[in-house]
């Protein structure tokens, strides 16, 4: 493949402003693409494609690389991906034999799968001989999963409107409504996604709202909402009927739920800010349905947030955890006795699943509770996003 320089500035002033000034990844490739309109479906790939990849394996090639140059970063990139430089100016010094050379001298697992240290043993103490799979499934790139809005079409008919205009999707085994497209693109500007007929949404992040066994009619809280991804799957699965409220700390996301909402037809949404305490208390045993989504490290999802690795520290996590504790801890007055709630994240790590739900149980709150069932979805047993899903019942 051949190089062209304004692209390839392009991936390097990206990489510019997600490390040196701590910039989020896909924020940093979204405004790099919108900064020249000129560019093709193939140079906007290239860009995103390999922004994500040197973000994905930073250590590594900061490691293999002959010096911390930036344009000498990209040359290492490209030449461990099987490609051959031009004789451009900035790639002088970066030679094939050496980088192979480097390369084979490393070792340490950190190091060749480019996380940081700490990351690693954290993940071989909690996960043991699961993480060195795990680790290899998350370093990978992430399919792009879509959920048919059963609202508004089905899976099959979906499927074949997709397949009508050249994409190629197939449905896995086990998802009510997910397609996984065949190869990477960009489905946000298919005609289909803006008529509301499905939303970008991992397999396994599919698995949550469905644990909640809604029903048509019922009143439920959906409490870390965010953007609304699980409350629109929650509203197809009620048909439509009842009341979600859509709740979170940030208005920014929500006022994106309600855009959302309109364009998969969903009336039954109702956005609702947690100013204090006292907006949880005055919903005292009001959901006959409770979702949990909460705030979490992301180490299910590296494969689609490679910067997450770089970001994260042990004390974050640790933080996190407090707060979710906290969540469960207070929110979880507001089902109905009788009621079921889902808590859920998207990291794989026992400390912020099992043993979070585990520490609720054994407090005077969780007492009124018991756990019904749960699932350690892994990366590399699933195929898709590395999730926890516990489902417990008020009594
Ligand atoms: C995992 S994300 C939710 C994703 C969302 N449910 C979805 O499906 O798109 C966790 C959310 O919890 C929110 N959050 C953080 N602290 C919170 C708190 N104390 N109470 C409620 N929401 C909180 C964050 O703003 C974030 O939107």
């Amino acid at each position: 493949m051949k190089l062209h320089s304004n692209t390839v500035y392009g991936v390097v002033n990206a990489l510019d402003e997600i490390f040196f000034n701590n910039k989020y990844a896909d924020k940093v490739i979204e405004k790099t693409l919108k900064s020249n309109p000129k560019w093709g479906a193939r140079d906007r790939g290239f860009i995103a494609e390999s922004v994500y990849e040197m973000v994905r394996w930073w250590r590594l090639i900061n490691e293999v690389s002959p010096s911390d140059d930036i344009f000498h970063l990209f040359a290492t990139y490209w030449l461990m991906q099987g490609n051959t430089l031009p004789p451009w100016r900035e790639f002088e010094g970066v030679d094939d034999s050496r980088i192979k050379y480097n390369y084979d001298t490393i070792r340490e697992r950190a190091i060749l799968q480019s996380i940081p240290d700490w990351m690693d043993e954290m993940g071989e103490n909690l996960l043991g001989d699961k993480w060195d799979e795990e680790l290899d499934t998350l370093n990978q790139q992430a399919q792009v999963v879509i959920r048919a809005n059963s609202l508004k079409t089905t899976k099959e008919d979906l499927m074949n409107r997709l397949g009508e205009d050249g994409v190629e999707t197939y449905a896995p085994k086990g998802y009510r409504d997910a397609l996984v497209l065949a190869k990477r693109q960009n489905i946000f500007r298919h005609p289909a996604f803006k008529e509301g007929l499905f939303e970008v949404q991992d397999a396994s992040s599919q698995l949550v709202a469905s644990a909640l066994e809604v029903e048509p009619g019922m009143r439920v809280i959906d409490a870390c909402a965010g953007a609304g991804g699980k409350s629109l799957h929650l509203a197809a699965l009620m048909e439509n009927k009842g009341r979600i409220l859509s709740m979170d700390i940030e208005e920014w996301k929500l006022k994106n739920t309600k855009l959302r909402a309109r364009r998969a037809g969903v009336s039954i949404i109702e956005p609702r800010v947690i100013e204090s305490n006292k907006t949880i208390k005055r919903l005292a045993e009001s959901a006959d349905r409770l979702l949990l989504d909460v705030p979490c490290s992301g180490l299910g999802v590296l494969k689609r947030n490679p910067d997450t690795k770089w970001k994260l520290t042990p004390e974050s996590i640790s933080k996190v955890q407090e707060v979710q504790q906290e969540i469960i801890q207070d929110y979880s007055s507001m089902l109905k006795p009788g009621g079921m709630m889902v808590y859920a994240t998207c990291s794989i790590l026992p400390t912020e699943n099992q043993l979070q739900v585990e520490k609720f149980l054994n407090s005077e709150k969780g007492k009124g509770f018991e756990l019904i069932s749960d699932e350690k979805v892994l990366a590399h047993e699933s195929g898709f996003d590395g999730f926890y899903i516990a489902r417990l019942k008020k009594k």
